[in-house]
């Protein structure tokens, strides 16, 4: 589905948005309720990807297909290795099989797990036949992927001895470590992580929980963009949000500031307020704690037509599609003057965006939703612009209700 797109008239938009709930949270509430029976989950994502998490972990035996989802393919790999009796192939699209696994399955094998490449070793389709755990210490990198880490820690509660992980290196999306560790605390389950080392404790049965997975602070990350191309004094509210987050990608309330957004939190919302703040010519923001808003920012900043300078972006070229080639390339067309390399995205300040420009984007629902808010500024197309349910199904109606205008094409 090809969409040109058209912001809203005058640059105004007041309204409110009800946003799914985070995808990183409903993946591991998903995986400790099949591990955990007692657990209940509500405000679970509708996106793709927690439907085929919740998929796959109904499945004993035979291939299960994740199509392009990360957390998925990382977090079942844990679990089945760990489910004696259970036996499946676990794969996912051509770019799932380019997405290396290698990390998690030596830290699995390990420990004992019985894991084999049916392709490329290094990379999915894996074979996995569950085994019983009994080993509780291993070793692994940290700096490639923090999924690797939730992958284990959301299976170690469940096993015989629990599991003391060391992690070598610098330690890469931190908050979302932090975010696995909070969630087995709230079902009870004592972990701790000090320097570079997490306990966390076996435990056999837990009380009665109900995680309520607060919306996807990623998804809110659009609605940011789009209040910062608005009109001083334009408000969007967004829901269910709370102060105290466990996403990393919270930081946007404090991001967006240096764009003129101020955040206001109320009961179980936020709204964001464009004010007429003077924006700085030139940015720098270190996204190693939050890879997924990266995208989101370049496009703002190139919006606004200041400068930006983004580091802490190692993780982006193995995640949905090399994200700092895809901005490259699209920002460039757009008429940017941007530069990258392996882990850093530089944004010159210029003052023209190229009209109708049709905006490619990778079987990535990130590239998709950072850049259409760009139409707050210029008409413009979007290519294949069902990616968006990976993450966020409901992102084209949300942005109807703020007036943008879509034709499908
Ligand atoms: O654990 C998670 O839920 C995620 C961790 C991050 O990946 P990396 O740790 O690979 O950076 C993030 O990019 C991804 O969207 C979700
Ligand atoms: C990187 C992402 O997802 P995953 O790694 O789970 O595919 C994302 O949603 O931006």
């Amino acid at each position: 589905m090809k969409l040109h797109l058209t912001g809203p008239a005058n640059n105004q938009l007041n309204n409110t948005i009800t946003i799914t709930g985070s995808k990183s949270e409903s993946n591991r509430s998903l995986l400790l309720a099949a591990l955990f029976p007692d657990i209940k989950i509500e405000n679970i994502s509708n996106s793709d990807d927690a439907q085929v998490m919740a998929k796959g972990l109904k499945i004993s035996d035979g291939t299960v297909d994740i199509h392009h989802a990360g957390t998925a393919m990382r977090f079942l790999t844990g679990y089945f290795s760990s489910q004696e009796g259970k036996e499946v192939i676990l794969t996912g699209s051509k770019r799932m099989t380019e997405r290396p696994i290698k990390i998690l399955v030596d830290a699995l094998k390990s420990l004992g797990a019985e894991i084999s490449y049916v392709q490329e070793d290094g990379y999915p389709p894996i074979k996995i036949k569950g085994q019983k755990i009994v080993k509780d210490k291993v070793s692994l990198p940290a700096n490639v992927s923090s999924q690797y880490i939730s992958s284990l820690l959301l299976i170690a509660p469940s096993l015989e001895n629990g599991l003391e992980l060391e992690l070598v290196g610098k330690i890469t999306s931190v908050p979302y470590i932090k975010m696995t560790l909070a969630l087995l605390e709230e079902i009870g389950v004592e972990t701790s992580f000090e320097g570079n080392i997490i306990k966390v404790s076996a435990k056999d049965k837990v009380a009665p929980t109900t995680l309520v997975v607060e919306s996807d602070w990623s998804s809110a990350s659009y609605f940011y963009g789009i209040c910062a191309l608005a009109a001083p004094g334009t408000e969007i509210t967004l829901s269910a949000y709370k102060q105290k987050s466990l996403q990393g990608d919270s930081v946007l309330a404090d991001i967006y500031t240096s764009f003129g957004v101020e955040t206001t939190f109320g009961e179980n919302k936020i709204t964001l307020r464009k004010t007429d703040k003077k924006v700085l010519a030139e940015n720098e923001f270190d996204l190693a704690n939050a890879p997924d808003i990266a995208q989101t920012i370049a496009v703002t900043c190139f919006g606004l037509g200041v400068g930006c300078h983004l580091i802490g972006l190692h993780t982006l070229k193995i995640k949905e599609t090399d994200r700092l080639e895809a901005l490259h390339t699209e920002l460039s067309k757009l008429g940017a003057d941007i530069s990258v390399t392996d882990k850093t995205l530089t944004i010159i300040p210029s003052k023209t965006i190229i009209p109708e420009v049709a905006i490619d984007t990778y079987n990535d629902h990130r590239m998709a939703m950072a850049f259409a808010p760009l139409a707050m500024k210029t008409t413009m197309f979007v290519n294949d612009a069902e990616v968006v349910s990976k993450s966020y199904p409901d992102f084209w109606n949300d942005l109807k209700q703020l007036d943008f205008s879509l034709k499908e094409l």
